[in-house]
């Protein structure tokens, strides 16, 4: 057997990264891949929104950067994720050693599995772990189908990150691992998804029949009950995500000003969780500026120089289904450019 056909005979491990929106998938992507795995790295990204924005903010050398079709992962583009995994694995040059799935912060991955684990992919992939990413300031304010969606992902989780705990309070992060802590979970609590390697990479975790198990369990969600738990509420029937959720583009090329854009963003109404993406600044020049917004916080930094791309904002918001209303945010955001502000 040559090289090249032992090479093509061997599974690739597949990491898959799901949480709920703003959680810190990317972050913990753009750890993984700026480190120095030794691999040939892979890396799909499904995100919800007229525009890929993940990819872009993706900041790494990856052998192979795969954007999905926007949409949710496991709702509306599986279609495009077989293709694309077929793609990957059946050619011999961009066969990747490690594949990493990012899935939409609105994704239930449990539909991501199961496309891994059809017979065609057998023997030709195989599943290292799937790590949940938590906002642990977060996550207990989640209510109703969002909170419903954010347990789903816990309960295909082999690890547990349990992100963000500089901005949440020790009882959040105590409330939490009472709750969650279930047998055999690997629960770590990072920063800006700060974690030694080892423990996110290559570590065997996924057990298809604790998997299958878990899922199977009562109405699936293996965290500890309690009096919040209503059973009877969150069975897994698949609800389309996209029905849950509305997303919303704006482009604009003039530059913006700074403290509008901030005044703009804290006005914006509760039911928009999310919002990212790349910003023209009055005050930054010939630099980009990169947003994010999760929940009620936000944050903007300088990025890179423009160069050859003509400065533009390029913004995502997502929100739940009719709980914004476009016409308000385009006068919203209109309101940021600059010249508009100083008038
Ligand atoms: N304070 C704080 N902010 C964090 C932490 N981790 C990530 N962030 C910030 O949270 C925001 C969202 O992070 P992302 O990594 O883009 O989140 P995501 O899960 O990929 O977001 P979506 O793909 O849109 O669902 C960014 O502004 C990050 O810098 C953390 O531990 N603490």
């Amino acid at each position: 057997m040559t090289y090249c056909e032992i090479i093509m005979t061997r599974p690739i491990p597949v990491t898959i990264v799901s949480g709920f929106l703003g959680s810190g998938k990317t972050t913990l992507l753009n750890r993984i891949l700026n480190s120095d795995t030794g691999m040939r790295m892979a890396v799909m990204v499904n995100d919800f929104g007229a525009v890929n924005i993940d990819s872009e903010l993706i900041v790494s050398q990856t052998d192979s950067m795969i954007s999905l079709a926007n949409g949710c992962i496991c709702c509306t583009v599986e279609s495009d994720l077989i293709e694309q995994l077929q793609r990957l694995i059946s050619s011999p040059d961009s066969r990747p050693e490690y594949l990493i799935i990012e899935a939409s912060g609105v994704s239930n991955p449990t539909r991501i599995v199961s496309t891994l684990r059809y017979p065609q992919f057998a023997g030709r992939l195989a599943i290292d772990s799937t790590i949940t990413v938590v906002d642990a300031e977060q996550f207990a304010g989640l209510e109703g189908e969002m909170a419903q969606l954010a347990m789903e992902q816990l309960d295909v989780a082999d690890i547990v990150l349990l992100n963000k705990i500089d901005i949440a309070t020790q009882q959040q992060i105590a409330d939490f691992k009472q709750r969650w802590s279930w047998p055999g979970i690997r629960l770590h609590e990072t920063r800006h998804c700060e974690i030694p390697l080892s423990l996110v990479i290559g570590t065997g975790n996924f057990d298809p029949l604790l998997h299958d198990q878990r899922l199977h369990q009562t109405s699936g969600h293996a965290h500890h009950c309690d009096e919040h738990c209503q059973h009877g509420e969150h069975q897994h029937s698949h609800h389309d995500h996209g029905e849950l959720f509305d997303t919303w583009y704006w482009q604009c090329d003039q530059p913006l000003s700074l403290s509008a854009l901030r005044r703009a963003l804290a006005t914006l109404p509760l039911s928009v969780y999310r919002a990212k993406g790349f910003c023209q600044l009055a005050e930054l020049g010939d630099r980009s500026a990169i947003l994010h917004l999760v929940g009620s916080r936000h944050d903007i930094q300088p990025g890179e120089p423009w160069g050859e791309q003509p400065p533009m904002t390029r913004l995502v918001v997502i929100g739940t289904h009719g709980g914004f209303d476009r016409t308000e945010l385009e006068q919203t955001f209109n309101a940021c450019i600059a010249d508009h502000a100083a008038a």
